[in-house]
């Protein structure tokens, strides 16, 4: 495991296209979905949008995709080119090879143009390894860059899924976008409690994501990728949007389509227990399952070294329970230069360093999904590591300076 090492100047921005040199990364996005929600019915439209040019598609087996009609050549080494002039590959082995070998065609000329690559799972995956797979590797970091996890959610199905698999809910809750399939099968009595009822739970997993009815013809290139950090048309790069922050505030109210800024302070210590003054409480955190959404902020820089040992610690004591963590940091030493993270669970992508910040919220922000990991705990750390202690919170020194201080740092009256 790397250590998280926030030294701005250096840390390669590979969201960003680099301004001269090396060819600027390609978009990887990773399409996911339970078993039978509707994958490659998506892909298989979607690959006939001109916008989907050049995209090279991996998928596990070819068997498993019917992607038959849009096929022209098999070529001897597992990659078969699409007329919409598509490529698609699958996973010999091992995800890497593949990767690298898309790469390979690139630079040597056999492949024109590689504009984006897009990842099928299977329908039981969690897609959390795939991320993992480009995020540890030195080269295809700097080759590729994470663009957006797009799951399905079956809206006939969905919530029964939803509500008896772990797999289900753990590829909702790390999705940019969610899309919602078979919405034409919902009769219209189902289309009164069965699509709120889907909607509510999909906000409880992941309030943050973009929420789009295929049928509705939502489903488009265009608001399926794109989703980094990096609107792709300026090149500016737009934080609010990727983080969402303001959809976490209320998820009842939240649909993942907000772009206002909400003036909110996070730095008390909530549950989301309480009512914030939307006029009725939420329950966001209240479900069997152990998924929770929230976000931190605070408007106090954090010295260099206090983000590094809180992602450190947190990553090292509870790495697999960070489903999705994204955030801006103003950094006390460089506070015009915000940094900005991205983990799925226990690693993180280089943090990257950003010239300016985008607008004129110059809050750390950070939004968190987690499994089995209380808001309150990931909070009191937070604040710990930030400044802000509190008088019955251990001092981050004793926190790294003795780790068995860890395991007792959980207080469940608090959590
Ligand atoms: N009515 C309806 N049927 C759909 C829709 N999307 C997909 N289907 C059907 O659902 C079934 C499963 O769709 P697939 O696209 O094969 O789903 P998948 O996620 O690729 O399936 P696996 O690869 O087995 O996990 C097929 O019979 C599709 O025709 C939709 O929006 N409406």
């Amino acid at each position: 495991m790397t250590e998280t090492k926030i030294t701005p100047s250096t840390s390669p921005d590979v969201s960003a296209p680099p301004k001269r040199g090396p060819k600027p990364p390609i978009p990887l996005s990773v399409i996911t979905g339970f078993l039978g929600s509707g994958k490659t019915t998506l892909l298989n439209r979607i690959l006939k949008d001109p916008t989907m040019a050049d995209t090279a598609v991996i998928i596990n087996e070819f068997g498993e995709i019917g992607l038959d009609h849009l096929l022209v050549d098999q070529a001897s080494d597992g990659v078969l080119e699409l007329s919409s002039g598509c490529l698609c590959c699958t996973i010999r082995g091992d995800l890497v090879i593949t990767l690298e070998d898309l790469l390979r065609r690139v630079d040597n000329g056999r492949m024109d143009r590689l504009a984006r690559v897009v990842i099928e799972t299977t329908g039981l995956a969690d897609p959390a390894p795939i991320l993992h797979t480009i995020m540890l590797h030195p080269y295809l970091v700097m080759r590729y860059r994470l663009d957006s996890v797009v799951t399905l959610v079956d809206s006939f199905n969905g919530l029964d899924t939803i509500n008896t698999h772990e797999e289900a809910r753990r590829q909702i809750a790390v999705a940019d976008r969610l899309v919602l399939t078979k919405t034409d099968l919902l009769d219209a009595s189902e289309g009164e409690a069965g699509p709120s009822a889907l909607t509510a739970r999909l906000l409880e997993l992941n309030p943050g994501a973009l929420r789009l009815d295929a049928q509705a013809g939502e489903a488009e290139p265009d608001h399926l990728f794109n989703a980094g950090l990096y609107d792709p048309k300026s090149k500016i790069p737009d934080v609010a949007k990727w983080l969402n922050a303001e959809a976490y505030d209320d998820p009842h109210e939240g649909h993942g389509q907000h772009s206002h800024s909400h003036d909110h302070d996070h730095d008390h210590d909530h549950d989301h227990d309480h009512d914030h003054g939307h006029g009725h409480a939420h329950d966001v955190n209240r479900h069997d399952d152990k998924i929770r959404a929230f976000t931190l902020s605070t408007d106090r820089p954090i010295p260099a070294s206090a983000l590094e040992m809180f992602l450190d610690l947190l990553r090292s004591a509870h790495g697999p329970k960070l489903l999705r963590v994204k955030g801006i940091v103003q950094i006390a030493e460089d506070p015009d230069r915000p940094v900005v993270i991205h983990g799925v669970q226990h690693v993180f992508h280089p943090p990257a360093t950003l010239e300016a910040w985008p607008d004129d919220d110059h809050r750390t922000r950070m939004v968190f999904i987690t499994y089995d990991l209380p808001e309150g705990f990931v909070r009191r750390m937070f604040e710990a590591f930030s400044g802000a202690l509190l008088p019955d919170t251990p001092d981050p020194k004793v926190m790294t300076d003795n780790p068995l201080a860890i395991s007792g740092f959980t207080s469940p009256s608090r959590g």
